[in-house]
């Protein structure tokens, strides 16, 4: 779209395609060398399964039939399943169903909207192995009209090819690796420290001294705070007991976000000319986009003005990643403001439904926190304050975090444009189609998984150097280049929070927590408040 108006996009995106060209012949590398081509790094090369590093096999004979072949559901069922029964709420479910009903591969409308399904570990490594320089996950349109309005960038969420290219290169220098983050331990410690201290306040407003109510409102803050001391390198106070103005207004243009994310994200399916006729999806998209670039332009700037005081007054500058950015000027300031934006939207409810789903199931399953608070003991003691380096130490930490995504992955399904005619699963799929990768579906898949429902951290332990955990299957970041870059961060904020909530409490469900079960809003989130007891451990 944007590319057919500029004419030098138009000649860049010839030699990106011509060197997808050269990938395509580069898929017949050895693992490192395809991996470097791909772009991956080598913690998510040494994670990578065998499968999708595997060279096409050539001269096999099959048939390959048409989409018209493919089974899926009718059009008519669809839109009532989704538009209906609120369907938009169950994805999770519709795709097991779908799924038992036909098979690895079908096809849905949504209006006129194709989407093809795949919910198959090989056919999901397939597509990726498939992939070119810059994938393109979905149909952006809405995202990338309000930035043109409004004079902005696009960040890495929103941009498609050489401007996502561009931008991604910088990124993925900075944060991509886990050693890259590990210097914001100590940043992410004196949020845990307030995070704790805010346990503690709450459950003393409990009557029986140990009850937090509604812990994802709880590690909303603390991702957000968590989160923005890395991006902004400051302090917001989320965790204090008065929320400062312009962080509550913050959250107020993110509550907004979701609130109206159906009528928004699945509202491509709201043309532009019926915007006169029902103004306010995106007179709501509008203002909350409004509100989360306001505040990062105020963080931002207020960095921005200290870099400079300091160069002013002749010191080394030092800070993270917004610091280095501002500095090398890699990125202008605009794609410095999108990128801190879509960021920060895309790090606060991942993390913090992740840690409430964590800490839910270590309440359910005793035995398993008891084993991992054993690890932990073992490691760092009662007062240790863990860092990034100690975390390849405790295994089964890492275990709760990948089998917690597994079994309630955030994003339960992910997109993909195809950009080359492909088949898959036997079917002819057109250069253009939308794909759904059905991860959750793969997650609870028992080719997988053995016992699939069950809760196992240990499953993800390797047993040795030469033990292969495969877990193609659950893919909860996504994979290759356009996998999310904000992984590492992620990780670290779930890692250390989880081993000093272990180390310090002991987390039981409380009577006033119902049965949760999972829905879809946007995002995998609880359906219900997770209420939970923290008690302090006996040491
Ligand atoms: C539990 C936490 C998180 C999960 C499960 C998660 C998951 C994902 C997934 C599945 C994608 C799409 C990947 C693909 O299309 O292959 C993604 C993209 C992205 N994520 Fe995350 N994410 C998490 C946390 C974060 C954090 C903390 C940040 C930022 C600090 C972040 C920033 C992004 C961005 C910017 C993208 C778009 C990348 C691109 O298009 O180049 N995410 N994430």
């Amino acid at each position: 779209m944007m590319a057919s108006m500029n004419p030098f996009r138009t000649t860049c995106w010839k030699s990106l395609q011509s060197g997808r060209r050269l990938f395509f012949n580069a898929r017949t590398l050895h693992k490192s060398a395809a991996g470097e081509a791909l772009g991956i790094t080598a913690a998510e090369e040494e994670d990578m399964p065998d499968a999708l590093m595997r060279p096409v096999e050539a001269g096999t004979k099959t048939t390959v039939k048409s989409l018209k072949d493919m089974p899926g559901p009718g059009t008519l069922a669809n839109l009532i399943e989704f538009f209906w029964r609120d369907g938009f709420g169950r994805i999770h479910e519709i795709q097991m169903n779908h799924r038992k009903k036909y098979g690895k591969i079908f096809k849905s409308y949504f209006g006129p909207q194709l989407v093809v399904s795949v919910a198959d570990r090989e056919l999901v490594a397939q597509v990726l192995r498939a992939e070119g320089v810059a994938p393109q996950r979905a149909n952006m349109e809405s995202w990338q009209e309000y930035r043109q309005m409004r004079g902005r960038s696009t960040g890495l969420i929103s941009a498609e090819g050489e401007d996502w290219l561009k931008m991604r290169s910088v990124l993925r220098r900075l944060i991509m690796r886990p050693r890259d983050v590990a210097v914001f331990s100590g940043d992410v410690n004196n949020v845990l420290d307030d995070l704790i201290k805010r346990v503690c306040s709450l459950r003393a407003q409990e009557a029986d001294g140990v009850t937090v109510l509604n812990v994802n409102d709880l590690f909303f803050k603390y991702a957000m705070e968590g989160v923005a001391a890395i991006l902004y390198e400051t302090r917001l106070g989320c965790l204090e007991n008065e929320i400062p103005k312009e962080t509550q207004d913050y959250i107020n243009a993110l509550s907004l976000m979701f609130s109206s994310f159906k009528t928004t994200m699945y509202a491509g399916a709201i043309p532009k000319w019926l915007r006169p006729v029902i103004p306010k999806p995106w007179e709501e998209f509008c203002i909350s986009w409004d509100g989360l670039f306001k505040f990062s332009t105020i963080h931002v700037d207020k960095r921005f003005a200290q870099i400079k005081a300091q160069l002013e007054r002749g010191e080394e500058v030092k800070g993270g990643m917004l610091t280095h950015m501002l500095v090398t000027k890699e990125m202008s300031v605009e794609e410095i403001y999108a990128n801190v934006t879509e960021m920060l939207l895309a790090g606060v409810d991942t993390t913090s439904f992740t840690l409430s789903w964590a800490a839910y199931l270590l309440a359910q399953h005793p035995h398993v926190q008891q084993e991992i608070y054993n690890e932990v003991q073992k490691t760092l003691g009662s007062s240790t304050v863990p860092t990034a380096e100690d975390v390849p130490q405790l295994p089964l930490i890492r275990g709760l975090v990948k089998e917690t995504l597994r079994l309630f992955p955030v994003l339960p399904g992910n997109g993909r444009i195809t950009q080359d005619d492909l088949v898959v699963g036997g079917y002819f799929i057109p250069k253009g189609t939308q794909l759904a990768l059905c991860h959750y579906s793969t997650s609870f898949d028992e080719e997988n998984f053995t016992d699939a429902s069950d809760f196992r951290p240990d499953r993800w332990i390797r047993k040795d150097s030469t033990d292969h955990v495969d877990n193609f299957g659950s893919i909860p970041f996504g994979y290759g280049i356009r996998s999310c870059i904000g992984r590492r961060i992620a990780e670290l904020e779930m890692h250390l929070a989880l081993t000093r909530l272990i180390q310090r409490f002991h987390i039981a469900v409380s009577p006033l927590t119902a049965d949760v079960k999972a829905k879809t809003h946007g995002l995998l989130c609880p359906a219900a408040p997770i209420h939970l007891k923290f008690t302090d451990r006996e040491n």
